[in-house]
Parts: structure tokens; C-alpha cells; sequence
């Protein structure tokens, strides 16, 4: 693997790439790394704050790191360092997405068919561990959907209509080129899921899980919502990330707390159910990206027990995740930033595009069900490729049980 060679003069622009490797966007605002940039040496989570505290100990001059860390803790991360600053969004003053040239219809890898199936499986494996100590409680799986161009994806134009949603924050990491492909590489998406943010020595973490699609007509959309905060396995579902959260985020805090208890939150496509943590570090020194290493993966991406589930991932999904669930996001030299979870995002290299997403698995999930809400998780990067939005759902209408 090779990366984009560090760009060694001034910004040239919004340009994603090696002059512009990472930038985030959302309704407070926006941090977009600005030229000269160049690559961290990479590495696993183990090395993570060792790598990073030379930056840490840097001179206070308005440098950033930013870039992803990937879903599987054994795998390199991909970490850039810049000038930081607001910068340009690269989505700024790009045209609207035409609808691609040659609409080719998403090919689901896994056909939802075996999605269903291993969805099956793993409840199979619930019912059988139920109530054992260590049985499986909770899994996420994923699906994808590959689409192909005639021509290169318009990235700006891709970055533009994913920060229309104000509820998301839009994203774009330069990854590491692949051998066999000579295209640069982008992680771009619009996540709703804030896994830590830290200011001083307040942090926040706003986890989800528990979903529903929206609906167009407004009565069946509200009806949507309603169903979501009653369904006693979706809040099962919830509290098993939280918990988590808090567990994790306990020995670092001087106080910790859910001030607004669990509440819906929503995008254009998706009702979510979710909770506010809000903490006091002991300790403010320690940055953002080291608080969000220790919380990934959480049960919202992956599981309970945590390695017992990336286990079964590895043997149930036929795609790699690669950056897919795991996160995103920036730091200063303070170690103050926010970190997302990489989610409602697709990688795209040159004209090829693979999307993601995933759902929850508990007792009481239903495989067809889950299948369908994967396929609503896909709508909004849909959209942003100028394809319908409801393109990951057709599939499911052939299927019978
Ligand atoms: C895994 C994804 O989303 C996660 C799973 C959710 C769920 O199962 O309800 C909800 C939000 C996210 O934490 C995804 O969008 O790919």
C-alpha cells in the first residue's frame, strides 16, 4: 500500500487528496485540513499514544491530526497531520450531483439473501447461549453495495449533498491507495454518531442504536417514531451501548452522567435512539483520539462480548469493513477534537463506490427486518451518488421467506 505523496506547498484549494486529506463538517461548524499535509507513520491501537505524543508535546501552533482509525483494532490507522483552521469544505461551491451518466443498479454484496441468512445464524447462536455466562448479546452485521460508473464519482459534488442533512456531520479521509487499484482512495460519508468529543476537560459521547426509517408521509413517519421509543429490544439494544460507554469512560472521569436520559434523535433517512453522556476528565491531557481508541468498538458497531462478536463478523461478513464502523474525526496539539463513528459512509476510488451499513442484532431482531433497515442506512450516500434513495430496498421485495 502506498500513500498520496505529502503535499509540500501551500494549500491549492478544496481539493480532497494529499493537499487536503481530511475534512468534517457539521452544523457547528467545520474543521478541513489545509496544505502542507503528510501521513503519519501508521499503526495499530496498540502504538496509537505512543506514535502520537511527540504531537502532543508540539508547539501550540494550530496544527491538526485528523483521518480514521479502522474498524478492526489489529489494523493500521490512517492519520494525517496539517494546518489546521476552518479551511475550505471541499463540497463548497460544487455543483448539484447530476444523476450518474450511466445508472447502473447497486450490486448488494452479500445478496440481501445471505445477509438474511446470517443474521438467522447469529440469533440462532443467541437462543442457544441464552442466559450462559459470556453468551452472545448483541452483534452488529453488515452489508454492502457496490456501485459502478462509467466515469469517476464527483467528490465534491458527492461532499456537497452529504452535508446537506444540518443532523450529520459530513466527512471526507484520504486513504492509502490499494496496489491493485491506482485511483486515490476517500472514506466520505454523513455520520449521526458522535463517539467522543473532548474540550478541556469535558467530554461528550453521543452513541445510537435503535433505529427505524423515516417514511415520507408525516402521520406513518411520527407513528415510526413512536413505535421506535416503545419497542422494549430496540431500547434493550441501546442500553447495552451505553452501559458499555459508561463503563469504559468511568476510571478517566471525575463526573459522568446521562443529563437528558435517552431520547430520539434523527436524520433525513433515520429515527434513532440515543443518549447524551456528558463526563469531567481527571485528567484533560489526555486527547480525544486516545479516549476514542479505548471506546472502539463499541457494542453500536460490533457486539457484546466485544471480541466474540468481531469474531463472528469475520466469519458471517464476506466483505472486509476495513474503515466501515470504525472512526473518524480530529484532534489539536491541546488533544481536544471530536471523533464519529464511521458509519452511513462509502469508500470511493475513482469510478467504483462501496457503501456500507449495518444493524444491530438482539434476541427478538427479525432478519427480514434487519435487512430492511440496513437498506434504508444506505439512502442518504445513495442520494449523495445521485441514485434513489430507496435503491437498497427493491431487493428485498422479490424475497420470500
Ligand atoms: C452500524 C450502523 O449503525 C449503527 C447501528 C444502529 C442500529 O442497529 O440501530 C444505529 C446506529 C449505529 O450505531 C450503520 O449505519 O452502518
Amino acid at each position: 500500500m502506498t500513500l498520496p505523496s505529502p503535499a509540500s506547498h501551500a494549500d491549492a484549494g478544496a481539493l480532497p487528496g494529499p493537499n487536503q486529506p481530511f475534512a468534517f463538517r457539521n452544523a457547528a461548524g467545520r474543521v478541513c485540513a489545509m496544505g502542507p499535509a503528510h501521513a503519519l507513520a501508521r499503526g495499530t491501537r496498540d502504538s496509537l499514544a505512543e506514535r502520537l505524543a511527540p504531537f502532543f508535546a508540539g508547539p501550540a501552533d494550530g496544527a491538526v491530526i485528523g483521518g480514521a482509525l479502522p474498524f478492526d483494532t489489529t489494523r493500521p490507522d490512517c492519520l494525517w497531520q496539517a494546518r489546521g483552521g476552518d479551511g475550505t469544505w471541499p463540497g463548497d461551491g460544487a455543483a448539484s450531483t447530476e444523476p450518474p451518466s450511466r445508472p447502473v443498479p447497486p450490486r448488494p454484496q452479500p445478496p440481501a439473501r445471505g445477509y438474511i441468512d446470517s443474521v438467522a445464524r447469529a440469533l440462532e447462536i443467541m437462543r442457544r447461549e441464552d442466559g450462559l455466562p459470556e453468551a452472545l448479546t448483541k452483534i452488529v452485521l453488515a452489508r454492502t453495495l457496490l456501485v459502478e460508473e462509467a466515469q469517476a464519482f464527483p467528490l465534491r459534488q458527492v461532499l456537497a449533498r452529504l452535508s446537506e442533512d444540518p443532523s450529520v456531520t459530513a466527512f471526507q479521509v484520504s486513504l492509502p491507495s490499494r496496489a491493485d487499484q491506482g485511483a486515490p482512495r476517500h472514506l466520505v460519508g454523513a455520520t449521526p454518531e458522535l463517539l467522543l468529543e473532548k474540550r478541556g476537560a469535558a467530554i461528550l459521547s453521543h452513541p445510537l442504536a435503535g433505529s427505524a426509517r423515516r417514511l415520507e408521509d408525516a402521520q406513518a413517519d411520527a407513528q415510526a417514531a413512536q413505535n421506535l421509543a416503545r419497542s422494549e429490544k430496540d431500547q434493550r439494544e441501546h442500553r447495552l451501548v451505553v452501559e458499555y460507554i459508561l463503563d469504559l469512560l468511568a476510571p478517566d472521569c471525575a463526573e459522568l452522567s446521562t443529563p437528558e436520559g435517552t431520547t430520539l434523535t434523527t436524520t433525513r433517512s433515520m429515527w434513532h435512539i440515543g443518549t447524551r453522556i456528558e463526563g469531567r476528565l481527571k485528567d484533560p491531557d489526555t486527547p480525544a483520539v486516545v479516549l476514542a481508541a479505548r471506546l472502539h468498538p463499541t457494542p453500536a458497531v460490533c457486539g457484546l462480548p466485544c471480541a466474540r462478536a468481531a469474531g463472528l463478523i469475520r466469519s458471517l461478513e464476506p466483505v472486509e469493513r476495513d474503515f466501515y464502523a470504525g472512526a473518524v474525526g480530529w484532534c489539536d496539539r491541546r488533544g481536544d477534537g471530536a471523533w464519529h463513528v464511521a458509519i452511513r459512509c462509502a469508500e470511493l476510488c475513482g469510478a467504483q463506490a462501496r457503501l456500507y451499513a449495518g444493524a444491530g442484532i438482539v434476541l427478538g431482531s427479525e432478519p427480514r427486518a434487519e435487512a430492511a433497515e440496513t437498506g434504508a442506512k444506505f439512502g442518504a450516500l445513495l442520494a449523495a451518488l445521485g441514485l434513489p434513495r430507496d435503491a437498497a430496498l427493491h431487493d428485498l421485495d422479490s424475497l420470500h421467506d
